[in-house]
């Protein structure tokens, strides 16, 4: 549906040269929920808007629903975008027009009668789920419900592709949650295909089939989001996966810990679980081969891919000889270990 081929974007400061973009190759099926992450800078916005060409690669094609829109004349081009709406951060609503009359906008410039808009409207108002907002202003809405006022516009044209442009890094977790469950029953229920760019792997996790990885323009790592999480193959990668698990030592822990053991204080060890990890029960299986207590303080483990994945604090109890075998073997295991302190 989407194909990026070898798209290049270099913007000209003054002498300076930046390359934004370089030789990004994307397909993206129709009916997908591909993803885009990368951090502040990667090229994601500048990216995200080269599909619909509000910003033209200075080199490389992009093609969306078989036609190549970087071969387009101006007019071509503006009835082409209609098979592409896109929503942004911060809404992008018009403050003087009321709910309805903002979601109407597109269809009113298409010269669409009163009678069709109308209706269009009120169907897509239903979906969203603000079938008591018609007349309401953007000013008096939460941003959630500002965010489900854009989706509803962005859908007025019956587009096939929705560009998603950091759509939920305003709202708090709860609503973030609730507009990615939009997102993912008009991907259902419409057949639309959705690319979104964000720099949170827990979007990205939640709804995405595949995901691109782009790091200083260049495109990382790419594939089914099962087999990133579980196999990543680059560091960065593995860093924003790591940040969608959440682990830290409790206030008192860090207290207690010392840098060194006397040969009796128990280790506080992290443990890493990727997708090498061996898939046993190893914790139980070091606990009985080692003869050592195990005591898991925190643990954030996922699934995905057919492999868990994820982090465990733990305290090892027992001889030092002993608990340091345990730790070699659960190295053996491809299990990342690092020892924090000791605990006293
Ligand atoms: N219009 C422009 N003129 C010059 N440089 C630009 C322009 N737009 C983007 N850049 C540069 O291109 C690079 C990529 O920017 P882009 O906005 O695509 O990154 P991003 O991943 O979306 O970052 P963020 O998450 O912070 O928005 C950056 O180095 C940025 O400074």
């Amino acid at each position: 549906m989407i194909e990026i081929k070898q798209v290049n974007k270099e913007f000209k400061q003054g002498d300076l040269t930046i390359h934004a973009l370089r030789d990004i190759d994307l397909q993206i099926p129709q009916g997908r929920i591909f993803g885009v992450i990368g951090a502040s800078g990667a090229g994601k916005s500048t990216l995200i808007r080269i599909v619909n060409l509000l910003e033209r690669p200075t080199s490389g094609k992009v093609v969306v629903d078989g036609v190549e829109l970087t071969a387009l004349s101006q007019s071509e081009l503006t009835r082409e975008r209609q098979k592409i709406g896109m929503i942004f951060q911060h809404f992008n609503l018009l403050s003087s027009r009321t709910v309805f009359d903002n979601v109407a906008l597109p269809l009113e410039l298409a010269g669409k009668d009163k009678q069709h808009i109308q209706h269009k409207v009120t169907e897509l108002l239903d979906l969203v789920g603000l079938n008591d907002k018609h007349q309401s202003y953007p000013s008096n809405l939460s941003g959630g419900q500002k965010q489900r006022v854009a989706i509803a516009r962005a859908l007025a044209s019956d587009p096939k592709v929705l560009l998603c442009d950091e759509a939920t890094s305003a709202l708090d977790p709860a609503t973030t949650h609730s507009i990615l469950n939009l997102l993912q029953t008009i991907n259902q229920k419409l057949g639309l295909t959705i690319l979104l760019i964000t720099h949170e792997m827990d979007v990205v996790k939640r709804i995405c089939h595949e995901v691109a990885i782009i790091g200083g323009g260049e495109l990382v790592e790419k594939g089914p989001v099962g087999n990133i999480f579980a196999h990543p193959k680059t560091e960065l990668a593995r860093t924003f996966i790591r940040a969608t698990l959440d682990l830290s030592i409790p206030q008192d822990y860090e207290e207690r810990l010392q840098p060194q053991s006397d040969g009796h204080l128990p280790p506080l060890v992290r443990l890493e679980f990727t997708g090498a990890s061996v898939d046993a029960p190893l914790i139980s299986q070091v606990s009985r081969k080692f003869n050592i207590d195990i005591s898991i303080l925190s643990s954030d483990m996922d699934y995905a891919g057919g492999v868990k994945f994820g982090l465990m604090l733990a305290e090892f109890f027992g001889d030092e000889e002993n608990v340091n075998h345990a730790l070699t073997y659960l190295k053996d295991h491809n299990i990342n270990i690092e020892v924090l302190g000791y605990v006293a």
